[in-house]
C-alpha cells in the first residue's frame, strides 16, 4: 500500500545534476494520492487512485531554498543533509483529540509541502494515513514527516493520543530532541497529557506547550496555564497572550517582541496564510497594552531567576528600564532555560481555524534543540562510528519493510551492510529515502541528527540499534564494559547500556485468533510477524495446551485495530475468541523443592540434582523477572557457562505460573545446591531447574493478581451521579472528583476485569457526552472468593 501512497523519486549518488533536476520535478508536481476515492481495499487501491498533480511554481521552490541551479553540489547537500544546527527532530504529543493531527497538517501546509488543507473530520490528513485512522479520526501509528520551515529542516512525528498506543509514543520520544505538547485550551491538562508528559520527563525532552482550540466556546487561556502549572508541576513561560477568546479569538500578541499578530479574515474558508504583524501600541488597545507590558516583565523576572547570564543583564545594563531589553537577548535566554528543561514556553492558537501555527513553527526552530545540543549516553562508545536507531517499521507490499531510522553518529549510505545489535545479524540496506510530506525522495547518504527511511533491512524491527559492523558493536561493548566497572557488570547490563531500545510494558488483554481455514494459518503467521515488527507492544504466542494462536495487546482498541488490519492489509478474515484479562501470579510463602533428572540419550548420561528456594519479593515496583541468587557453596564451584542454562530454566518456569498459566511476578529464587554430571547438556539442566521451580512455586501457595486501572472520566454535572453509581457496581474506588470548567473529572481505580465494553455503557449512560481514559496502575491480589470463582470459570465449571 505504501508504494502507491508514497510515490518516490530517486537519483544515484554520482549524478548530482540530475538529482537537482529531479528535486525540481518533485517540487513542481506534488502527487497527492490521499484524495483517493478508495481508502479501503489495498488491492484495488492503485486502480482507483486518482492522482492529483498539483502545480507548484518555481518561485515557491526558491522560497523553500530549493532554487539552486543544477549542479550546485553544496546546496544539494544541504537539501539532503542540512547542517546539524538547522535540524529539529520534534514530536507532537497530547491527550486524545487535543488537535495534534490538525496542527501537523497546518504545519505541512504553511511550509508549502501540501497544497490543500486536510481535515481529520473529513479523513484526508497526511499523517493519519491508515484506513482505520481516517475512519475513526484518531492517530494510531506515529507518522514521521520531513519538511522545511524557513532555514530549518523539521522532522516531525505525530504521535497517538489514545492510551492503548502509549508504547508507540514512548518509542518515538526515544528519537526526538524536542516536543510540542498540544492542549485543548478548554480542558487544560487531561489524563493522557500527564502520561506523555511523564514519558517526556523520563527521556529529558525539552518542550513547548501549544494551547490549541482557543476558538472553542469554553476556551480559557488562564485556566489552561494554571492547570499546566499545577498538574504538570512545571514553570510556564507565557510567550504569547491571546487577542480575544472563544468566538472572539482572532490573534495573539508576542510578549517578547510586543508585536500583535492578527488574522483579519473571519471566514472559515480562509487558510490563515495572511496575517498582520505589527507593534502593539497603547492607542490600539490600552488594556491589552498594559497586560502585555506586565506579562513581559513577569517573563523577564522568571527567566532571570532561572538563567544567571540573563540575570546579569537584567541587574546590570538594563536594571533601570526592563523595556529596553532587546528581544533577541530574551529569546536566547528563553532558549537556554527551555533546553535545560527549567521551564516551558507557552503559545496559543487554533489549528482548526488556521491561527497561531506559523508562530508555533517559529518557536520550534527558535526554542527547541538541534540534535547536537542533546546528549545521549550511548554515543560515547561509538564516537564517529555509525550508531542509529530503528524506531518504526512499515510493511510495503512492493518494497518490503521500510524502516524509519534516526542516526546519532557516523553516516549511512545505501547499498551498504549494517549490523543490527538486537538481532545479532548483518543486513544490507538498498536505499535511503527522506519522507517529505506525502512523497519520498531517495538520498545518497544520511548524516548525524537526521531521520530517514531505509529499504532492504529485512530483519530489523522497531527499537533495534544499528551500527556499522559486528566489530564496531564489540568495540563499543568493551568500552562500555570498562566505563561501567568491567567485571562487576553482567553482560546483559552492558548490552542494555549499548542499546537505545524502548521498554515495552506487558499486555493486559489477550484472546485467541483463528484463521478461516487451516490452509490460511501460514498466511496469518506471516501477517502477525509483520505486525509485530511494526508494533512491539503486540505479543503473539501459542497456547501450549490447545496449540491455538494467542494475541496479546494493550487494550480493547489495540486488539480491535490489529484484527481489522489483518483483514484489510493481509486479506485474512480471522476469528477472535472472547477478550480475556492477562492476570499475574505470585507466591504467598517461601518454599523449597528438590528435583533430579537422570536420562541417558545415546551414550551420554544427563544427570542433574537441583535444590531451589523461592521467596515472595517485597519491592515497591512489580518485577516479572525473578531475581536469581546462588548459595555461596554453589557459586564457588559453578562454571560460568552453566549459569545461563540455570537462569533459562528459572525464567521459563515463570512465564507460565502453576495455577492458571499466567506470568509469575515478584519472586526471589536461590539455588541452594546443584549437582551436574559433566555430560549433561544445557537443555537438560534447564529442564530440571524448570521442573524444580514449578514444584517450589506450587508448595509456596499461589496468589492471583489482577490488573488495576487508573480511570479518569470527564462528565457533565448532570450525568455525574449516574456515572458514579455505575462505577460503584464495578468494584471501582473513587479517589477524587475535580472540576474542569463546567465538567467534573472523576479519578478512580477500577479492576480491568470490570471494564469490558465500558465505552459503550458510558456512552449510553451519559448520552455520549462523557469521555474516559484507562491506564494500567498496578496489579492487586484477588481475595480468596474472587480467586476461586476465577479458577472455576477458567476450568469451565461455571
Ligand atoms: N474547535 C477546534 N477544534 C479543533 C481544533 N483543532 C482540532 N480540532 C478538532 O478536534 C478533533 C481532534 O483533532 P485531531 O487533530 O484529530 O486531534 P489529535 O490530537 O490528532 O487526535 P488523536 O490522534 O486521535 O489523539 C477534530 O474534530 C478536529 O477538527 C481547534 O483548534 N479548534
Amino acid at each position: 500500500m505504501f508504494c502507491t501512497m508514497f510515490p518516490y523519486l530517486s537519483w544515484q549518488g554520482t549524478d548530482l545534476g540530475t538529482g537537482v533536476r529531479m528535486l525540481r520535478f518533485v517540487r513542481k508536481f506534488s502527487v497527492n494520492v490521499f484524495k483517493s476515492s478508495s481508502l479501503c481495499n489495498e488491492r484495488v487501491y492503485f486502480s482507483k487512485t486518482k492522482m492529483r498533480l498539483v502545480s507548484v511554481t518555481w518561485q515557491d521552490c526558491s522560497l523553500r531554498k530549493y532554487s539552486s541551479p543544477p549542479g550546485d553540489i553544496k546546496s544539494l547537500h544541504s537539501v539532503i543533509n542540512p547542517h546539524i544546527s538547522r535540524i529539529r527532530n520534534i514530536g507532537i504529543m497530547a491527550h486524545i483529540d487535543a488537535g495534534k493531527t490538525t496542527t501537523t497538517e497546518r504545519m505541512l501546509y504553511y511550509s508549502g509541502y501540501i497544497r490543500t488543507l486536510g481535515d481529520v473530520d473529513d479523513g484526508d490528513t497526511v499523517t493519519d494515513f491508515m484506513v482505520q485512522e481516517r475512519e475513526r479520526g484518531i492517530t494510531i501509528q506515529s507518522a514521521a514527516v520531513t519538511f522545511d520551515w524557513k532555514d530549518y529542516r523539521i522532522n516531525l512525528i505525530d504521535t497517538p493520543g489514545h492510551v492503548d498506543f502509549t508504547v508507540e509514543v514512548e518509542r518515538c520520544l526515544r528519537v526526538l530532541d524536542g516536543a510540542v505538547a498540544v492542549f485543548d485550551a478548554s480542558a487544560g491538562v487531561e489524563a493522557q497529557t500527564l502520561t506523555v508528559w511523564r514519558q517526556a520527563d523520563k527521556h529529558q525532552i525539552p518542550r513547548i506547550c501549544f494551547l490549541n482550540k482557543m476558538d472553542k466556546t469554553r476556551a480559557s487561556f488562564t485556566y489552561a496555564v494554571e492547570s499546566i502549572e499545577q498538574k504538570l508541576k512545571t514553570k510556564p513561560l507565557l510567550l504569547q497572550l491571546p487577542i480575544g477568546e472563544a468566538k472572539t479569538f482572532r490573534g495573539l500578541v508576542d510578549v517578547v517582541t510586543k508585536e500583535q499578530i492578527v488574522w483579519k479574515s473571519t471566514s472559515d474558508l480562509d487558510d490563515g496564510k495572511n496575517f498582520e504583524r505589527k507593534l502593539l501600541l497603547e492607542a490600539d488597545d490600552p488594556n491589552l497594552f498594559q497586560e502585555v507590558h506586565d506579562a513581559r516583565n513577569t517573563l523577564i523576572e522568571q527567566v532571570a531567576d532561572l538563567d544567571d547570564e540573563f540575570a546579569e543583564l537584567v541587574l546590570g545594563e538594563y536594571s533601570e528600564n526592563l523595556d529596553l531589553i532587546p528581544a533577541d537577548k530574551l529569546q536566547s535566554a528563553i532558549r537556554r532555560v527551555t533546553l535545560a528543561q527549567k521551564a516551558v514556553p507557552v503559545l496559543c492558537g487554533s489549528a482548526l481555524k488556521n491561527k497561531g501555527v506559523q508562530p508555533l513553527l517559529d518557536a520550534v526552530t527558535m526554542y527547541l534543540p538541534a540534535p547536537n545540543e542533546r546528549s545521549y549516553d550511548f554515543l560515547q562508545w561509538y564516537k564517529d562510528d555509525l550508531c542509529a536507531l530503528a524506531f518504526k517499521v512499515l510493511h510495503d507490499k512492493c518494497r518490503g519493510p521500510l524502516v524509519f531510522i534516526r542516526i546519532y553518529s557516523g553516516s549511512l549510505k545505501p547499498q551498504s551492510a549494517v549490523y543490527n545489535i538486537n538481532k545479532n545479524c548483518t543486513e544490507r540496506m538498498s536505499r535511503l529515502l527522506l519522507p517529505f510530506a506525502d512523497q519520498q525522495i531517495e538520498i545518497p547518504s544520511l548524516m548525524p541528527g537526521n531521520i530517514a527511511l531505509a529499504v532492504g533491512l529485512k530483519r530489523s524491527a522497531t527499537g533495534d540499534t544499528i551500527v556499522s559492523s559486528k566489530a564496531s558493536a564489540a568495540a563499543a561493548a568493551r568500552q562500555a564494559g570498562r566505563d561501567a566497572g568491567g567485571e562487576k557488570r553482567s553482560s546483559s547490563d552492558i548490552e542494555s547500556l549499548l542499546l537505545a531500545g524502548v521498554e515495552i510494558p506487558d499486555p493486559v488483554f489477550f484472546c485467541t485468533i483463528e484463521p478461516p481455514s487451516v490452509a490460511k494459518q501460514q498466511d496469518l503467521d506471516n501477517a502477525l510477524s509483520c505486525l509485530q515488527r511494526e508494533d512491539p507492544s503486540l505479543k503473539v504466542k501459542i497456547d501450549p495446551d490447545t496449540g491455538q494462536t494467542i494475541l496479546c495487546g494493550m487494550g480493547e482498541l489495540h486488539i480491535e485495530i490489529i484484527h481489522d488490519r489483518i483483514k484489510r492489509e493481509y486479506g485474512i478474515e480471522t476469528y477472535l475468541g472472547p477478550l480475556q484479562i492477562a492476570y499475574r501470579e505470585t507466591i504467598l510463602n517461601a518454599a523449597q523443592a528438590t528435583d533430579t533428572l537422570d536420562k541417558t540419550v545415546g551414550d551420554k548420561r544427563h544427570f542433574v540434582t537441583a535444590e531451589l528456594e523461592v521467596r515472595p519479593r517485597l519491592g515497591e515496583k512489580a518485577m516479572t523477572k525473578p531475581v536469581i541468587k546462588y548459595a555461596a557453596s554453589v557459586i564457588e564451584v559453578l562454571p560460568k557457562e552453566l549459569q545461563g542454562a540455570i537462569e533459562n530454566g528459572v525464567m521459563n518456569s515463570c512465564i507460565q505460573g502453576p495455577l492458571l498459566g499466567f506470568p509469575v511476578q515478584d519472586i526471589d529464587v536461590t539455588v541452594q545446591s546443584l549437582t551436574v554430571h559433566p555430560d549433561t547438556s544445557h537443555t537438560m539442566l534447564s529442564a530440571c531447574v524448570s521442573r524444580c521451580m514449578q514444584k517450589a512455586l506450587k508448595k509456596a501457595g499461589i496468589q492471583v493478581l489482577e490488573p488495576l486501572m487508573n480511570l479518569e472520566i470527564t462528565v457533565s454535572e448532570d450525568h455525574l451521579s449516574v456515572a458514579l453509581a455505575d462505577l460503584a457496581q464495578r468494584r471501582g474506588s473513587i479517589q477524587e472528583i475535580q472540576s474542569r470548567q463546567d465538567n467534573r473529572v472523576v479519578v478512580a481505580a477500577v479492576p480491568l476485569a470490570e471494564m469490558m465494553g465500558y465505552s459503550t455503557v458510558l456512552r449510553s449512560l451519559t448520552s455520549g457526552s462523557a469521555t474516559f481514559t484507562l491506564e494500567l496502575a498496578s496489579y492487586q491480589a484477588l481475595n480468596s472468593q474472587e480467586q476461586s470463582a476465577l479458577l472455576q470459570r477458567r476450568m469451565g465449571l461455571v
